[in-house]
């Protein structure tokens, strides 16, 4: 075990000898942003979702962070949980750390769900991002990130869920934010895709600003045997197309066939 690594604080939910389920969240997020899944997954599942380093109730150890790091503290809360192996979904950074994850720890991971994430982003929008927050904190750029999370027309409709998200955004310890931009800023995980062996669900929103769908295709492509979906949503699919993206969760790790009927590589665009 990497002793860098911090306890993350978690909630968890569900039946506790259920197979587990672990959430983890978008940059800027605390666990509240899973809210829209928990009920529908904790039917069937143990739902543990938590703050990642640097956010909500979780421990905020000086930055930078890297992806290794991210990841180590999932081991370790895998470890507190006396679990062997957990099934893992990810929305953005939360998805990195997830191919991380499945990539150089394979035997803790079950069934893997990368939502609206990628293996490769722009490090410089990332260094100029972490010195925006460093200098001006996280309510300097709590309202273009809300702007990418939620498409303009629901946003419009649910001016009470933006604010939230906002505040949410606002209130992220500003070093724990910029620590984990560094995270996506030295971040390239396609060389790592090929080596996943856990079987995967790819889910892009086929209208996200942050990570258009060809970062989901890149990811799909690389990973053996994955399967590609898009929601017709923006960057927080997961809140937006909550039922859409419930019901591929479930056959996903239920090992069931996807709602559409969707084959390895296949893209089909579920209904909000
Ligand atoms: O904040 C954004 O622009 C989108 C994003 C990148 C990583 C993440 O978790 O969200």
């Amino acid at each position: 075990m990497n002793a860098e690594t911090v306890e993350v604080h978690h909630v968890a939910e569900g039946p506790p000898d259920a197979p587990l389920v672990v959430l983890s969240g978008s940059l800027g997020s605390t666990l509240a942003m899973w809210e829209p899944q928990v009920a529908a997954l904790a039917a069937r599942y143990r739902v543990v979702r938590y703050d990642t380093r640097g956010h909500g109730a979780s421990p905020v150890p000086p930055g930078p962070y890297r992806l290794a790091d991210l990841g180590g503290d999932v081991l370790r809360l895998l470890d507190r949980l006396g679990t062997e192996r957990a099934h893992f979904a990810g929305v953005s950074l939360g998805g990195m750390t997830g191919m991380w994850l499945a990539a150089h720890a394979p035997e803790r991971i079950d069934r893997l769900a990368l939502v609206c994430t990628s293996a490769r982003m722009r490090p410089q929008d990332w260094a100029a991002r972490a010195a925006t927050v460093r200098a001006s904190g996280t309510a300097a750029i709590a309202e273009a990130v809300v702007d990418r999370w939620l498409t303009p027309g629901y946003a419009e409709r649910e001016p009470r869920t933006v604010r939230w998200m906002r505040e949410m955004v606002a209130a992220t310890p500003a070093e724990g934010y910029a620590g984990c931009c560094a995270a996506i800023e030295h971040m390239d995980l396609r060389g790592d895709l090929p080596r996943v062996t856990a079987p995967t669900l790819v889910v892009g929103g086929s209208a996200d600003p942050a990570m258009p769908p060809e970062h989901a295709r890149t990811i799909a492509a690389g990973i053996p045997g994955a399967r590609l979906r898009a929601l017709p949503g923006a960057h927080l699919a997961s809140w937006e197309c909550a039922a859409a993206l419930n019901d591929l969760l479930l056959a996903h790790f239920g090992g069931t066939a996807l709602p559409g009927g969707a084959e390895a590589g296949t893209e089909t665009e579920e209904a909000p």
